[in-house]
């Protein structure tokens, strides 16, 4: 076991050496250089480049000890011209609304590639769930719907699970939001357990389609999965169901991280043991002894790198140092700028995020519709439907890229943002 206290270590994770890079400021000169490649005036980028609705909302929350503490959040819907706005809702301490309306920019890029009939959103609220109590989290997870009410629902914006939330939290707020409209609202909001109208495959969709992703981008590799190794920063629901398709699938993980640091071993890790040991947080390393940090962690050799966690960990500090040929970002904005320029230079093959872990909203559209319809599917027929979209969508993007001559996130970006430039002067708006 690790000598240092467990609330040292996830401090320690929660403050990594993240670069300034701010990621609205990135995620908009992305979007300007993809509209500007496909040809649309600067009229299109004016609408697209800032959430068309943003709601800051005060929650007061009851704690245990009595004491009322207020939470700020935030919803950011980037654009509703193709049908009602789609996102996650993350519970983190270092949520800021830079961060949600990037993360509401990359969900309707994801929904564009996907052809999903949605445009994108993200909620996120300032907390710390690790530090709170169920009793408290459900009080904030309830006051956050009743704040954001009026702007959300099945026509409207549909939430779903992002970091530090779950099919719990989601269960919660589907409660609060039907007894609000005092109507059984299941479409709602998706990612909810499977007896409250979730859907099959929901629970591992994101990482399943990243494996999909990754199998795709080695093959274009010309490289048989069996023979890669595999690391994977971030161990909650996308990075141990990653690690755990792999390991099923005979792939050898050579890494695991969490907020805390990360383990490593080149013939393999025991993942069967790894997950049995994780807690409810995706934290698994105040178990090991040779914990490396998360510094470190990034930088152990593998032939894929699969960053889970959180946004700007590979930077223009340890792009150059580290040593893969693929990337598949499950994570949402892991890789500044800079660094996407380092690896590229490098001849590293990257599948960026709003490819990689489309799988997600992919399987919280088909929860949305089996809700609509009150007619379930198999988890064969989701992972089915899934897997054809996203094989089509990553050679979709590999094409575009060879074919303008652009990186495979430039290519994402212009297939992403053409259907809203399309839809927005349909609707007379440009
Ligand atoms: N849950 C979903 O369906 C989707 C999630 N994503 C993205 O995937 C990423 C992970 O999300 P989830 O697995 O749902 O979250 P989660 O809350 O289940 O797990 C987060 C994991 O990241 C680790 N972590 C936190 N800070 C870290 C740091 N500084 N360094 C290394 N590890 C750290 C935590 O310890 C935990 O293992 C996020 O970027 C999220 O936006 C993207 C699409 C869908
Ligand atoms: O499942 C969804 O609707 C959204 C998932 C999400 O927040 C994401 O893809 O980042």
């Amino acid at each position: 076991m690790s000598t240092e206290p467990v609330s040292k270590r996830l401090a320690a994770g929660a403050s990594m050496p993240a670069p300034s890079d701010n990621v609205l400021t990135n995620t908009q000169n992305a979007v300007h250089e993809a509209l500007q490649r496909l040809g649309y005036d600067d009229t299109v980028y004016e609408l697209l480049k800032e959430p068309v609705r943003v709601l800051t909302v005060r929650i007061p929350v009851r704690m245990d000890n009595g004491e009322t503490q207020v939470f700020t959040g935030y919803r950011a819907q980037h654009n509703d011209s193709i049908g009602p706005t789609k996102g996650g809702i993350r519970f983190h301490p270092n949520v800021t609304l830079d961060e949600v309306k990037a993360l509401s920019i990359w969900m309707s890029i994801k929904c564009g590639i996907f052809n999903l009939p949605y445009g994108g959103a993200k909620g996120g609220i300032i907390c710390d769930p690790r530090e709170m109590s169920i009793v408290e989290q459900e009080r904030l997870a309830r006051g956050y719907v009743r704040a954001v009410s009026q702007i959300v629902g099945p026509a409207k914006d549909i939430p779903a699970p992002d970091v530090y939330t779950n099919p719990q939290i989601m269960a919660w707020m589907y409660d609060e939001y039907s007894r609000i409209r005092e109507l059984d609202s299941p479409n709602f909001i998706t990612g909810k357990p499977l007896v409250l109208g979730g859907s099959q495959g929901r629970e591992k969709a994101t990482a399943l389609g990243v494996v999909i992703a990754m199998r795709e981008a080695a093959a274009k590799l010309g490289k048989n999965m069996q023979d890669l190794s595999v690391n994977i920063q971030g161990f909650g629901n996308v990075g141990s169901n990653v690690a755990l398709i792999l390991h099923e699938m005979g792939v050898r993980v050579t890494g695991i991280s969490d907020a805390g640091g990360g383990l490593y071993n080149e013939k393999g890790l025991n993942i069967a043991e790894l997950i049995d040991q994780k807690d409810s947080f995706g934290m698994v390393t105040p178990a090991y002894q040779n914990v490396l940090s998360n510094e470190d962690f990034l930088l152990q050799p593998c032939d894929v790198l699969i960053p889970a966690a959180l946004e700007n960990q590979i930077h223009s500090g340890n792009a150059d140092q580290i040593k893969t040929s693929i990337i598949v970002e499950a994570a949402n904005g892991p890789t500044t700028p800079k660094a996407d320029e380092i690896l590229m230079h490098k001849g590293v093959l990257l599948i960026p995020d709003v490819l990689a872990n489309a799988g997600g909203v992919t399987v919280s559209y088909f929860e949305w519709v089996q809700n609509n319809q009150g007619w379930y599917w198999t988890e064969e027929e989701v992972n089915q439907r899934m897997e054809d979209l996203m094989v089509k969508s990553v050679h979709n993007i590999l094409q575009t890229a060879e074919r303008y001559r652009v990186s495979t996130r430039l290519a994402a970006y212009m297939v992403g943002m053409r259907p809203y430039a399309e839809a927005m002067r349909w609707r007379g708006w440009m």
